[in-house]
Order: C-alpha cells, then structure tokens, then sequence
C-alpha cells in the first residue's frame, strides 16, 4: 500500500473471530485480516468459537486458540502486504467478562519468547513436561457461560440488595461478570487458583501478549466485573474479601488483578521484542490500553448522547455514550473507555446472532431457494410477514421469545414462548410453540422490543418536535449490520428520527474502535480528549451510509402497544419458570 506515514492497528478477540485492522492518521482503512476459530482451528473442538460443559451450564474457550489466531492474523496481515515497520501504535478489544488465568511463570515467558518460534509452542506447556506454560487453568469462562447463579446470589446480596450493587459496580449481579467467575474459579479449582500469578480480561490478555508483559487491566472493561467502585475508581474491598475467601485473602486478589491506570489512552509500553524480529514492528511501536469490544465499538464513529448503537454480533448489545450515570438493575452501566465523566449504558442479550441464525436455519430447511446467501429466505420471509403478524389492525399481535441459550435479560433459562397479545384487553394466549415462517421477523421484532422497553428512560423526543421519546440515529454494526431487512425493522420498532446507519468502511466496527484508539493514544495533543480528535478526521460521508427509514407514523405507535404486551409476555415466562422450579424443589 503506497504511502509512508504512521499507520495503526486495532484487534478484536471476540467469540468466534479474530479480526486486525489497520489505519493512517486520517482514519482510512488500509489493511484488515481476521481468523475465524470455527474454520481456521477447528482441531480445539470448539463450535461458534466455544467448548460447553452443558451439565453445569459452562462456557469456555482455550487461550492457546487465541494465541494461534494472533500469529495467524499476522501472517495474513504480512500477505496482504502490510509494512509493519510503519504500525507505531497497536490498541485492541476483547469480548467482555471473560478470564485468563496467568501461572506464575507467565511473566518470564512472554518476555524471554524466541521469534523463530510460534506464540501458542512457547506458551503452552511442553509435551514433554519440560515446560509448565503460561496459564495456570487451560480455559477461559467467557461472556455465554451461566454456571454461577450461586456466586450472583451471594454477589447480589453482599452490599444488601441488587440495586445497592448496580450503584456500586455499574450492574447487578450476572452469571458473565468476572467476580463471581473468579469466585467459582477459586472454589472449583482452589489448586489452580493458588498457582495463579495474574488474572486478565481477554482484553488485557490480549495486551499482555503484544506487551510482552502482563498488561494492567483496562479502565473501561474492568466495570464489566462487579468488582470496581465505580464512584471512587478503585477495587471495592468487600466484593474482593468475597471473591477471594475472606479479608484476609484480598490484597492477594488485588496483586493477581493488578492495578488499574485511569487514562484509557496512556501507552502501557512498547511492542514486545518478539513482534519486532518476527513481523517487522517498529521498536518505538506504542501499545494502547485494550479495552471491552462494547466500549471499543462505540469509539468506531462519534456517538452522541441522543444517537444509539446495536451491535448485532453473536450477542446483541445496545449501547450509547452518556454523562448520566443512570444505575439500575435492568441494565449495565460501564466507564466510557477514553473519557472521564462520560459513561457506555449498555444492554446486553446472549441470544443474538446465533438465536437468529436458528430461525434462518429452520426456514432454509423448507425452502428450495438455490441462493447462495443463506440469509436470503429470511429476509424476504420477515419483509413479507406484516409487523407482529397482523393482516389487520385488528388483528392479535405475535409476540415471541427465542432462546437457545438461557439468556441474561431476563434471566431465563434456554426455550420458546411463542403467543398472540391483544392490546385492547391487554390478554396474551398461547400459541402453538412449533416453528413458523411470522418467526423470521418475530424474532427480529422481539429482539427490538425488549431494547426498546429497557431503554426507554434514556431516549428522548427530538428538540422543539412533537415526535415520541426516540433515538435521534440507530447506527448498526457487527455481522448483523449487513443485513438490510433487519436494518428496516430495527427503524420500524425502535425509531429514530434520521433513521438507520451502517458504518461503510467495511471491517468491523469494534476493531476500527480499538484502531482509532491507538490514533488518538498516539497523536493526542496534551489534554486533546478523543471526541476532539478523531471528531475533526472524521468523514461522516465517506464512514457510514442509511440504510432503513427510522421512525414511521402509526408504525411506531403500533409496536408501543406491542411493547406492553411483551413486557407481559416476559413476565409470564419468568412465573412459569418460577413455578416449575417450585414443583421440582429446586431455588
Ligand atoms: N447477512 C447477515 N444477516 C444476519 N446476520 C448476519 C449476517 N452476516 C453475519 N451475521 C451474523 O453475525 C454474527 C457474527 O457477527 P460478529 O460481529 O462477527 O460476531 P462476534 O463479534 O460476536 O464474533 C453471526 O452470529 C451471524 O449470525
Ligand atoms: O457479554 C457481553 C457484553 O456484556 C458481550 O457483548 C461480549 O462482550 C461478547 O460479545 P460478541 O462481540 O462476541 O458478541
């Protein structure tokens, strides 16, 4: 690629893919490159990125993967003709709440590691017991796994109530978040917890492998572990005392969490040696706090207070960048990853790209389309379904949940509810739970519904306008975004007043975010906050492109009064669950 200015990279480790991407100083893509584990690695057994232990509700992936996906990405990065010597700064994103647990030789083995080699033959233990390796657990719990209600029960209930702990921490409890997984972790492996050096996030494994040395945690992904004080910035001590078995125990925890800088865009150091005699990285490359993929995602355009992001990846968030700090057990609220005061509300759904992809799955076994585009069915199946299945207005509306995993908001376990909702007697009845063709776009409608109920204290009507409480834009990103009748339905239920973007310079929004944060870690003037600099490169033209109306007159209307019924529907499924537990005994 022509040129010899600085150039800069961003990485997102997420479930199922590994993606690079590399920028100039005006934030023009020049190179991107990604690993996907389920085609690239397939020999780590896993499916969609992941290994399950479905008896305890486990979900996990093995670090060593990841580390193959790094030197493989690389690889395809150099093919594609990338000039390393030019990368000066590198910054990254993971997915959230997953843990890696560092052994106590890690340090001296990813600063010793010999270039002629790989990363994963240097990290991993020897097959020949010569070596311990790296890890101290070959596994790392990530955001799908469901296995620690027992460790959110006691997290819940430690500052009081609920509600006490989303003040404190920015959320509830949740089966994800890294202080009860690190709970879990000391009580079902206390042998591997005491040989436990350091404890990472997989954005700052991610960082420490770049670094050389384990890299601190990022300021931004450490609220997504119930066990920051968001308020003062600093461990909170009596979460700590029951994460680690008492207060004896928590200064052992906080040397394994390592301290946490507060400016997101401060270098931890440079590159490791082992990039510069194998890639070709130059010595003075700086590496840039790795953060959450959700606060990486919103740094990839200049998100404002009123605008809303869906990234529609294997999980489906709903992000926006405020200064409320709004606390509430409903939802999460995390610190912005680059500027104090501001803060990432946050939505997050488990069942998201892979509860969708099930449906498409289902209508592509029945019909004969020869289309190459696996998606093709579903979405002329969900635009030709009229919205909640009515042919009249008359008609009872088609509500339905769709989980294949148990799910986080609500907390259900994995099913279908599928049901009719009449909005004039506020009455839902059940409907045949089979699959049908209306779940296409059911499921697309039910998605957006559950956002729009859980967001709507944060949105607004338009200034001097008469239109209700909506976004001013929904920006989509993630693999999802590509998909133009979801893009449509999206605007018909959650609105916004200029309607539905996508970014348009191809790659992936999260690792453009992670990108643009090495730019701004870089070349940031003394005090230039990241809005400043990368608002004035930004070529909103050339960036993203509207791809659906947003707000519709009596649309919108509609799907207020379906939001009523789907609230109830949530309900009703949250008893029923409830009351079949009470039969078998169980909490
Ligand atoms: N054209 C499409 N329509 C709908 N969904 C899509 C389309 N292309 C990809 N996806 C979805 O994108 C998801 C992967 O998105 P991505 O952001 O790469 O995920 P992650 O970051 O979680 O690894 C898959 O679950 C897939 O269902
Ligand atoms: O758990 C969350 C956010 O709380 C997920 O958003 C994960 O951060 C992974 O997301 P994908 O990018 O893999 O969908």
């Amino acid at each position: 690629m022509a040129g010899n200015g600085p150039l800069y990279m961003g990485f997102d480790l997420s479930t199922q893919q590994l993606k690079g991407i590399v920028v100039d100083s005006n934030l023009k893509l020049i190179h991107e490159a990604k690993v996907d584990f389920d085609a690239d690695l397939k020999k780590y057994g896993i499916e969609k990125g992941v290994l399950t232990n479905p008896s305890e509700g486990e979900v996990f992936a093995p670090p060593a993967m990841w580390l193959e996906a790094v030197d493989l990405v690389l690889d395809r990065l150099k093919e594609a003709g990338l000039d390393f010597g030019r990368v000066q700064g590198i910054s990254g994103a993971g997915m959230q709440h997953g843990t890696v647990f560092w052994s106590r030789d890690a340090e001296n083995l990813l600063a010793g590691l010999d270039a002629g080699k790989t990363l994963v033959e240097q990290l991993e233990p020897g097959s020949k017991g010569e070596r311990r390796g790296a890890f101290a657990h070959p596994m790392s719990p990530n955001w799908q796994d469901a296995s620690t209600q027992k460790q959110c029960d006691a997290f819940d209930s430690e500052l009081g109530d609920p509600e006490t702990l989303a003040k404190v921490t920015g959320s509830k409890a949740h089966h994800r978040f890294s202080g009860p997984q690190i709970l879990r972790y000391r009580t079902k492996y206390p042998t591997h917890y005491e040989e436990t050096a350091r404890i990472s996030l997989v954005s700052s494994f991610l960082a420490s492998v770049f670094l050389g040395h384990i890299a601190p945690i990022d300021i931004g992904d450490v609220t997504g572990m119930n066990l920051w004080e968001i308020n003062k910035g600093a461990w909170h001590d009596q979460l700590l005392a029951l994460t680690a078995g008492g207060k004896d125990h928590v200064a052992e925890l906080k040397k394994k969490l390592g301290e946490v800088p507060e400016d997101g865009g401060g270098a931890f150091g440079k590159v490791s040696e082992y990039f510069i005699k194998r890639y070709g990285f130059a010595k003075g490359c700086n590496i840039i706090p790795f953060t959450g993929d959700n606060p990486s995602t919103i740094l990839s355009l200049p998100l404002r207070p009123s605008d809303a992001m869906v990234s529609l990846g294997t999980s489906t968030t709903f992000l926006m960048s405020t200064p409320e700090y709004l606390p509430d057990p409903a939802y999460h609220f995390m610190n912005h990853p680059t500027t104090p005061g501001l803060y990432m509300f946050m939505l997050c759904y488990k069942n998201g790209g892979l509860a969708r992809e099930q449906i498409r799955d289902e209508l592509n076994k029945t019909s004969n389309s020869s289309s190459s585009d696996s998606w093709e069915t579903f979405n002329q199946t969900a635009l030709s379904t009229p919205p909640l299945s009515q042919s009249t207005k008359e008609d009872q509306m088609r509500l339905g949940l769709y989980f294949p995993r148990p799910e986080i908001v609500p907390n259900l376990p994995a099913g279908q509810w599928r049901y009719n909702y009449n909005p004039k007697t506020n009455d839902l009845s059940k409907t045949p739970s089979d699959f049908t063709k209306d779940d296409a776009r059911n499921i697309v409608e039910s998605q957006f519904l559950s956002l729009r109920l859980r967001a709507h204290n944060l949105v607004k009507s338009p200034k001097d306008s008469n239109l209700p409480p909506q976004p001013r834009r929904v920006y989509l990103v993630g693999g999802g975004s590509a998909n133009e009748a979801i893009a449509k339905i999206c605007g018909e239920v959650l609105g916004s007043v200029e309607g539905v973007y996508k970014l348009d310079i191809g790659g992936n929004a999260c690792a453009l975010g992670a990108a643009y944060k090495a730019v701004w870690g870089c070349e940031r003037k003394e005090g230039e906050t990241f809005e400043e600099l990368i608002g004035e490169r930004w070529d909103e033209g050339a960036f993203v492109k509207r791809i659906a109306e947003g707000y519709k007159e009596g649309v919108f209307e509609r799907y207020e009064e379906a939001v009523g019924g789907f609230e109830k529907l949530e309900k009703l499924a949250l008893n029923e669950v409830a009351e079949k537990k009470k039969e078998k005994g169980l909490k």
